[in-house]
C-alpha cells in the first residue's frame, strides 16, 4: 500500500510533516467539497423571490475557497518536506546498499535496481509526493464528500454520486492495473539488457569469436523495444477508459437533476446548480486519468526503498549495546563466483567467542573468500553461518565485525574521519593505543586533525594499516576479520599488531588470514584450506605434531623468512 510504503521510507522524523500533509490536503478538500454545494443554496436565492439572499452564501464560499488555498499551500510545504525525506531515504540506504553490493549482485537485477533508486525513481518521488498524493487524496475525499453534501438536496442525487464515484475509482485503479503489469515487463526487459551487456563485457572474446554475443544483445535490445510499445499499447486505453466513464457519470448525473426537476422534485435553480456539482466531480476525478502511470511507477519506486530502507536498518548493530564476542559457526558453507569458480566447498568451523583463529593454505585456496563470507560481504551460495548462536544473514554479519583488508584506502579527511566513519562513541585514545597509532599520530602536524590520504600527508604503507587497524576497532563489533594486513607491514609494525591482537584478545572474536608466524604464534586454533577443503584444524602444536600439510607450510614460511618464534 503506498501510503503506508511512504511512512516506512520517510520515517518517524516526518511522521509530522506526513500529518500535517494529510491533514491539510482533506481540510482543503472538504472545505472545497462545501463550497460547490454552496451553489445549490445560492442559485436558489439568486433565481428567487429574494437575490439579495444569495450575499451570505457568496461570503461562506469565499471564506471556505480562501481557507482552502491557504491549507493547500501549507499541505505542499509539507508535502515537500516529506519529498526531501524520500530522497535521504534512497541516498542513505542506497549508498549502504551499494557498498554492501557483492560481485554476484553485478549479474542480477539488484545493481541496476539500486542505480535507478538512487540516481533517479528516488529524486522523482519528491515531486510524487506532491504531485500525486494531493489530487488522489482530493479526487478520493471530493467525491463522497460531495455526495454527502447533496443528501441535502436529494436521495437519488446522493446516491447517484456515491455510484459515479465508485466507477471512476473503479476506471482508475483498472488502468493502472494495467499499466503496473507493461511496466513490471518492461523493467523486467531493461534488467535483461543490463545483464546481457554485462556478460558481454566479461566474455567479450569468446562471444565474439563465436559471433553469438553480437546476436544475443541485439535480441534483447529488440525485446525490450517491443516490451516499451507494449507499454504505450497499455498506457492509452487506460485512458481512453477513463474519459469513457467519466461522460458516463456526468450524462448519468446530468439525467438524474433531469429527472428530478421534470417531476417536480428539484427547482430549476438546483438543477442548473447540480450540472456545475457533477463537472466538478467530474473534473476533480479526471486528473486521476493522467495518474495512472506516474502512480505505478511512483508505487514501484516506494515499495523498492521501503526494503532497501529495511534492509538498511537490519544492517545497523542496535543502538546502545555493546557487543561481546560472539562465537561464530560455519555449516556446509560452499561458494561459487559468478563465473563458476567454486572457491568454497562444505565447509565446517566453529569458532569460540572471543579466541584468535588463523586461516591459512596455498593461494587460491579460498581464505579471502571464506574471510567474506564471515564478514557479510558476500552470501555463502550454500550451507548457513550462525553468529551467538542466531542464523545470520550477510547484513546481520557486516552490522556486527569490522574488517582490516590487505590495503587500507584512505578517503580523503582528516586522521579522525578516517577512524571514525560510523559515528560510534570512540575512545580515540584507547583505539590509537591499542593500534599503536600513536607514534603515527606524534608525527603529523595536527594529530587526529591531519589531513591524510588524497592531497593530504602521505603514509607510508604500515601507517596506512594501522589507520585500518585503528578504524576496525573503532567500530563497536564483536568479530574482528584481518586479512593478511601485516603483509604489508614491516617487521616492527607487525609486531605492533601481534601486541595490539594479543591485548585485545578475548574482548572480539578474532579470525586472521596469514601465513607470517608471528601470527601464527599467537591463534588459539588454525584452519587449513586446500582447494576451498578445511583440510586440517586445531591448535598450532597439534597440527605440528601431526606432520601434515600445516606441518609443512610452517617449515617453508620459516624457512623463507627465517623467523624465530
Ligand atoms: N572475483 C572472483 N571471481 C572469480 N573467481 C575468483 C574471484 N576471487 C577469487 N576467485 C577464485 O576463487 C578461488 C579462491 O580465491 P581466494 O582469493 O579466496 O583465495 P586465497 O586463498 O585468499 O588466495 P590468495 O592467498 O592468493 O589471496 C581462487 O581460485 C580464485 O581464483
Amino acid at each position: 500500500m503506498i501510503f503506508a510504503d511512504l511512512a516506512a521510507v520517510t520515517g518517524d522524523a516526518h511522521r509530522v510533516d506526513r500529518t500535517a500533509f494529510y491533514g491539510l490536503t482533506a481540510a482543503s478538500t472538504v472545505l472545497q467539497a462545501a463550497a460547490t454545494v454552496m451553489l445549490v443554496p445560492l442559485f436558489s436565492a439568486l433565481f428567487g423571490d429574494a437575490p439579495s439572499d444569495a450575499w451570505p452564501w457568496v461570503g461562506a464560499m469565499v471564506v471556505c475557497l480562501v481557507v482552502a488555498w491557504l491549507a493547500d499551500m501549507s499541505a505542499t510545504r509539507a508535502g515537500l518536506r516529506v519529498g526531501f525525506g524520500v530522497i535521504d531515504a534512497a541516498e542513505r540506504s542506497g549508498v549502504a546498499a551499494i557498498r554492501r553490493l557483492d560481485t554476484a549482485d553485478l549479474h542480477g537485477d539488484r545493481a541496476s535496481t539500486l542505480r535507478d533508486l538512487v540516481t533517479t525513481s528516488g529524486p522523482d518521488a519528491v515531486s510524487a509526493v506532491v504531485l500525486m498524493f494531493s489530487p488522489l487524496i482530493h479526487a478520493a475525499l471530493l467525491v463522497p464528500v460531495l455526495s454527502i453534501g447533496l443528501l441535502f438536496v436529494s436521495w437519488q442525487l446522493a446516491v447517484a454520486g456515491f455510484v459515479a464515484g465508485a466507477a471512476l475509482f473503479g476506471a482508475f485503479f483498472a488502468s493502472r492495473r494495467a499499466v503496473s503489469l507493461a511496466e513490471d515487463d518492461f523493467a523486467a526487459a531493461g534488467r535483461d539488457l543490463d545483464d546481457r551487456m554485462l556478460e558481454f563485457a566479461w566474455a567479450q572474446p569468446t562471444l565474439r569469436a563465436s559471433g553469438v554475443g553480437p546476436r544475443l544483445v541485439a535480441d534483447v535490445v529488440a525485446r525490450s523495444r517491443s516490451r516499451g510499445l507494449r507499454l504505450l499499447a497499455w498506457q492509452i486505453p487506460g485512458d481512453i477508459l477513463f474519459s469513457i466513464v467519466g461522460q458516463l457519470v456526468l450524462i448519468a448525473l446530468g439525467a438524474t437533476a433531469g429527472a428530478l426537476y421534470l417531476s417536480g422534485d428539484l427547482e430549476g435553480s438546483a438543477a442548473a446548480a447540480l450540472i456545475v456539482v457533477a463537472l466538478r466531480m467530474v473534473e476533480s476525478t479526471g486528473s486521476l486519468s493522467l495518474l495512472a502511470t506516474p502512480f505505478a511507477a511512483t508505487e514501484r519506486t516506494l515499495a523498492d526503498l521501503r526494503e532497501l530502507v529495511a534492509a538498511d536498518d537490519g544492517a545497523r548493530p542496535a543502538r546502545g549495546r555493546e557487543p561481546g564476542p560472539a562465537a561464530v559457526s560455519l555449516a556446509s558453507v560452499g561458494y561459487v563466483y559468478p563465473d563458476g569458480t567454486q572457491a568454497l566447498r562444505d565447509v565446517d568451523l566453529d569458532i569460540a567467542a572471543g579466541e584468535i583463529t588463523v586461516i591459512v593454505g596455498r593461494s587460491g585456496s579460498g581464505k579471502s573468500t571464506l574471510l567474506d563470507v564471515v564478514a557479510g560481504l558476500r552470501e555463502p551460495s550454500t550451507g548457513a553461518v550462525d553468529v551467538a548462536g542466531e542464523p545470520t544473514d550477510a547484513a546481520d554479519r557486516l552490522a556486527g565485525s569490522s574488517v582490516v583488508f590487505q590495503t587500507t584506502l584512505l578517503r580523503p579527511g582528516s586522521v579522525r574521519d578516517n577512524v571514525v566513519t560510523d559515528g560510534h562513541d570512540v575512545d580515540l585514545a584507547d583505539v590509537a593505543d591499542l593500534a599503536r597509532l600513536d607514534t603515527v599520530l606524534a608525527g603529523l602536524p595536527d594529530g587526529w586533525e591531519s589531513r591524510i590520504g588524497e592531497g593530504g600527508n602521505a603514509l607510508s604503507g604500515g601507517e596506512r594499516q594501522r589507520v585500518g587497524l585503528a578504524r576496525a576497532l573503532a567500530k563497536p563489533a564483536g568479530v574482528l576479520l584481518v586479512d593478511e594486513a601485516t603483509s604489508a607491514l614491516d617487521v616492527i609494525t607487525e609486531r605492533a599488531v601481534v601486541d595490539s591482537l594479543r591485548r585485545i584478545r578475548g574482548s572480539r572474536t578474532i579470525v586472521v588470514v596469514t601465513h607470517r608466524p608471528a601470527l601464527i604464534a599467537i591463534a588459539d586454533s588454525v584452519l587449513v584450506l586446500d582447494d576451498g577443503r578445511v583440510a586440517e584444524s586445531g591448535p598450532v602444536d597439534d597440527l605440528l605434531n601431526r606432520g601434515g600439510v600445516f606441518a609443512d607450510l610452517w617449515e617453508r614460511w620459516r624457512a623463507s623468512e627465517g623467523w624465530q618464534v
